[in-house]
C-alpha cells in the first residue's frame, strides 16, 4: 500500500542518518576545517555534481554566499552547474565530461576548495574536476556513496572524503543534503561561536 511505502522511505532515511552520524561526523568535521582554512585565507569554494547533486551544489553555494541560519559575512562559493552557455559550449565543442574541469581550471586557485558530489563516486565529469583541482593545488571535499567508487581512489591524503555507507542514490543524496547543512553550520559555529541556532 502506498502509505506504507512512503513510511518505509522515512524509516530507511532515518535509519541511515542514525548510522551515518557515527560514521561521518569525523570526516564532516575535517570538511569544516578545510572550508574554514579556505575562507579565512581569502579562498572560494567551487561546487559540482550531476542531477540531484547539481541541485545540491547550488543549494550549498546559496547558503555560503547568502546565509545559512545566522547572519555573517558573505562567503565565496560558485556552483559550476548554472551557466548554461558555459555548459553547452564545453559539452558541444569538447565533451560533457569536461564541463566542470574546464571551469575549475579557469577559476580555481591554490587554496580554493572543490566540493565534488557523486553518489556513485564514478561520474566522469566529477572525476575530471577533481583532477583539475589537484592541478590547481586545491583541496577536494568529496561527497560520495557506494564505497566511494573511482573518486575514492583518486583522492589525496590532504582531501576530505565523506562517503555515505549506502548503495541507493536517493538515500545517499538525503545524507549529502544533511552533510551540506552540517558543513555550513560548522563553518558558522567556528566563525561566530557556538551559540544556539534560532
Ligand atoms: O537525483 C537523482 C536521483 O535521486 C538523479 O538526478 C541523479 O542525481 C542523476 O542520475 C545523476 O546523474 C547521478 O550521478 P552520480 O550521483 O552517480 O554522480
Ligand atoms: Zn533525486
Amino acid at each position: 500500500m502506498l502509505e506504507q511505502r512512503i513510511q518505509q522511505h522515512f524509516i530507511d532515511s532515518a535509519d541511515l542518518k542514525y548510522q551515518a552520524a557515527q560514521a561521518l561526523s569525523k570526516p564532516i568535521a575535517a570538511g569544516v576545517q578545510a572550508l574554514l582554512a579556505c575562507v579565512t585565507s581569502g579562498g572560494k569554494v567551487l561546487a559540482c555534481g550531476n542531477g540531484g547533486s547539481a541541485a545540491d551544489a547550488q543549494h550549498f553555494s546559496a547558503e555560503f554566499v547568502g546565509r545559512f541560519e545566522r547572519e555573517r559575512p558573505e562567503l565565496a562559493a560558485v556552483a559550476l552547474t548554472v551557466d548554461t552557455s558555459i555548459l553547452t559550449a564545453i559539452a558541444n565543442d569538447y565533451d560533457w565530461n569536461r564541463v566542470f574541469s574546464k571551469q575549475v581550471r579557469a577559476l580555481g586557485q591554490a587554496g580554493d576548495v572543490l566540493l565534488a558530489m557523486s553518489t556513485s563516486g564514478n561520474s566522469a565529469n566529477v572525476l575530471a574536476a577533481i583532477e583539475a583541482a589537484h592541478e590547481r593545488e586545491m583541496t577536494v571535499i568529496a561527497l560520495t556513496g557506494r564505497g566511494g567508487g573511482k573518486i575514492g581512489a583518486l583522492l589525496r591524503e590532504t582531501d576530505v572524503h565523506i562517503c555515505v555507507p549506502h548503495d541507493r542514490t536517493a538515500r545517499i543524496q538525503e545524507v549529502h543534503l544533511l552533510t551540506l547543512h552540517c558543513l555550513c553550520d560548522g563553518v558558522d559555529a567556528q566563525l561566530l561561536g557556538d551559540q544556539e541556532t534560532p
